[in-house]
């Protein structure tokens, strides 16, 4: 609607054309093909200047850099991570959400100097699987599934907890709340995949404890078919579970009351920080759900709730990034800053 207010503004003030690349949700990265070959039109960008405003609530985590860092001072700093849309960048096929080789290598860097997580919507081993990297804590699962220090937190189901080993015999905490959920996600994920085959485009991707269903290549048309389908394979098992949406996607989760925001506590726990005054945690994110771990930090008083978004957005982040390309510049300097003040 809004975009459509600018074209006409635009129309009115006498340019003839306007951007004709694919019309999605968010940033895409340029893996995905955009028509170049169209003028954009010169002259005031409302957009921009809708951003700018943004930007005076949201101020950039680039230019606040020394103010953040100065109220760091005498404090641990701890790090949490979203991992698409934040630390690679949104392409068309979810299989290939690769991480650039300097975000990893400025992931690491920030690893060794502070405590560090990541808290996706992905299934845990595969944010490993793009991430590679031995110095971090990984949740999965959109915070179902988290893999801690190995700290018994008494506050937290025994049941739902169990110490283990990797390969190289570090040991770790592996945190499931949504367990008892399993066999039905398994059984709702055959049917989804079974059900949905005759919906061009559809995709429907095992995230372990919740499952998405991406839609970005589904025709207007077809999008309320798939929508029915969800719908009905959902309401075979009561209210087990329910949708939540993000970039053009629907992500069934079962319900119960967890999400990034208490994975993020949790891992603050684990770490050693349930009601210390003296820990600063940054959490850097691109979507919906991780509002609700900006909550928290609001909720809290402490640290930086981050969003990364190139367009003005509701948010109860503090601050912004732009892009996955501002995340880097951030990661990097304050890894830089983390080892002139260590
Ligand atoms: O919590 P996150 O790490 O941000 O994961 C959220 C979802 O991200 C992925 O989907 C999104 O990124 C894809 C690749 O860029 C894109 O094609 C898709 O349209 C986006 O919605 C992932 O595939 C989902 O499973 C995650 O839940």
């Amino acid at each position: 609607m809004v975009t459509e207010n600018i074209r006409k503004l635009y129309k009115v003030m006498g340019f003839q054309k306007w951007i004709s690349g694919p019309q999605i949700n968010g940033p895409i990265s340029i893996a995905e093909p955009i028509d170049f070959s169209v003028e954009r039109p010169i002259g005031p960008n409302l957009a921009d200047a809708r951003y700018i405003a943004w930007l005076e609530e949201h101020p950039s985590a680039l230019t606040s850099f020394n103010q953040m860092m100065n109220a760091t001072e005498g404090k641990q700093i701890v790090v949490f991570l979203d991992y698409d849309g934040t630390l690679s960048p949104i392409v068309s096929d979810p299989d290939r959400a690769f991480m650039s080789d300097p975000m990893r290598s400025a992931v690491r860097e920030v690893a060794r100097l502070f405590p560090t997580a990541i808290i996706s919507g992905r299934s845990r081993d595969k944010v490993y699987e793009f991430v590679k990297l031995d110095e971090i804590y990984y949740a999965g699962s959109h915070g179902m599934d988290i893999m801690g220090p190995p700290l018994h937190v008494e506050s937290y189901d025994g049941k739902y907890q169990m110490n283990t080993l990797d390969e190289k015999g570090n040991e770790f905490t592996i945190f499931q709340p949504a367990k008892e959920y399993l066999p039905s996600i398994k059984k709702m994920l055959k049917d989804l995949k079974r059900k949905t085959r005759d919906v061009p485009g559809a995709f429907v991707e095992d995230n372990r404890f919740c499952i998405s269903v991406h839609y970005r290549h589904v025709s207007d048309e077809d999008y309320g078919l798939l929508e029915d389908i969800i719908r009905n394979v959902i309401s075979e098992y009561n209210s087990l579970f329910h949708v939540t949406r993000g970039k053009k996607v629907m992500e069934i989760r079962p319900s119960i009351k967890w999400n990034k925001g208490d994975a993020l506590t949790y891992l603050l726990d684990t770490f050693g920080f349930a009601d210390s005054t003296n820990v600063i945690p940054f959490y850097l994110g691109d979507d919906k759900t991780d509002e609700d771990a900006f909550k928290v930090l609001r909720g809290r008083g402490q640290g930086y709730p981050i969003i990364v978004s190139s367009a003005p957005r509701e948010t109860s982040a503090s601050h912004s990034l732009r892009d996955p390309s501002e995340v880097l510049a951030f990661l990097m300097r304050l890894a830089r800053w983390g080892e002139s003040s260590h």
